[in-house]
């Protein structure tokens, strides 16, 4: 128990609890004791801790606010296609669109004007490009180490990272190449290797393997020392949980899976301990970041990684999750500002350092509108 002459004010509880014979004041019965009018002024009543007081104004709050956002945390996905030269807007994300290359590059200067300083490319493909090998997914004359290459010459300075997968270019929808109806894992990651060396080439700051195959980090990280970039990081998607989440993305690239799902690779919703397995692997093969995926039904994830793992955590705040917002805005049911401001900080509070979410730049904007870039 706490002594009434404590520095440390003693809760309602220990109030409650505590000797009479130290105090004046009398509980009465449970909780109805800490409303005790009766009580005002007592020793109870000046002792009662009141958190209020470092609430009270915007000063103070500013003052013992725990985490931050700023726009250089947030990262910007672009879909990119050239099935002809216009920019095809997503049904279902409104807002965000399959765009040309020239207008990536637009993208990506207007997201560092306003401080966001990383982009990250997903290729709509062609389906007569399409193949169970996936063997587009490592032409240098492809559509992502161009991309790639024309971004690093627009802007030097900005952060370009490729996603790793095959499933864009997969004729079955999947993440891996397909045989006998199974998503082999070794066969794979030897593609994933081409992938990421010919991204490298182009100029990729980072690659992201979202495939979810075993031993892929330490491959890649081979794969590309031995070509000399060392520099070229990895981002890894460790926690990448079979999720609804991801409609709207498959949507945007029309990549949903052939047949079946993808459960054998992506993680089960149910499974927190797994992650931590995840994460500490691809650390432990030199991946430089990780990546929780979705982001808000994940957030206890992030947080469990974050007390094991000293890297740098990225979230991905996905398509689906992008979309329920949209939908509520558009019918007006929540404030859409409001709603992406908070869920980004929840991120930051839950120990991401890295926000992937396709609300980026207009965060920025609105951070920016407010004068205040750092929120
Ligand atoms: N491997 C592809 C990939 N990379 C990112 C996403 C989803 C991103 C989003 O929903 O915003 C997916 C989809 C999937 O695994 O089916």
């Amino acid at each position: 128990l706490v002594a009434p002459s404590a520095p440390r004010m003693p809760t309602a509880l220990q109030a409650a609890t505590k000797d009479p014979a130290t105090t004046s004041y009398q509980p009465t019965e449970g909780a109805n004791a800490a409303v005790d009018t009766n009580n005002k002024g007592d020793a109870w009543v000046s002792q009662m801790q009141r958190p209020r007081r470092n609430r009270k104004s915007a000063g103070v709050r500013s003052m013992v606010r725990e985490n931050f956002l700023t726009p250089a945390n947030l990262m910007q996905p672009i879909f990119i296609h050239e099935d002809s030269d216009q920019v095809v807007p997503i049904p279902s994300m409104p807002g965000q669109s399959r765009h040309t290359l020239d207008s990536m590059v637009e993208q990506v200067k207007k997201g560092m004007a306003l401080g966001v300083k990383s982009f990250i490319l997903f290729p709509k493909v062609p389906d007569d490009l399409k193949t169970n090998f996936a063997d587009e997914c490592y032409n240098p004359d492809g559509i992502v180490p161009r991309a790639v290459a024309m971004c690093k010459a627009a802007c030097p300075e900005a952060t370009i990272c490729t996603d790793i997968a095959l499933d864009p270019y997969s004729d079955q929808g999947h993440d891996g190449i397909v045989l006998d109806g199974k998503i082999v894992n070794d066969m794979t990651i030897e593609q994933l290797c081409k992938q990421a060396v010919c991204h490298a080439r182009a100029g990729a700051d980072f690659v992201g393997p979202s495939d979810m195959m075993d031993g892929r980090v330490g491959a890649l990280r081979m794969a590309l020392d031995a070509e000399g970039h060392t520099d070229v990081g990895i981002i890894s998607y460790s926690a990448k949980y079979a999720s609804a989440f991801y409609g709207p993305f498959r949507d945007a690239l029309d990549s949903h899976p052939g047949f079946g799902d993808k459960k054998t690779y992506q993680q089960d919703p149910a499974n927190g301990r797994e992650a931590i397995i995840e994460a500490t692997l691809d650390a432990a093969e030199g991946a430089d970041m990780l990546m929780v995926k979705p982001g808000v039904p994940y957030l206890d994830v992030i947080r469990r990684i974050r007390d094991v793992v000293d890297l740098p955590i990225a979230a991905y705040h996905v398509s689906g999750e992008y979309a329920m917002i949209k939908a509520g805005a558009e019918k007006g049911w929540v404030d859409e500002k409001a709603i992406v401001l908070e869920t980004l900080m929840c991120f930051r509070r839950a120990g991401a350092d890295v926000i992937l979410t396709y609300y980026a730049t207009d965060a920025a904007q609105w951070m920016n509108d407010e004068g205040n870039v750092c929120l």
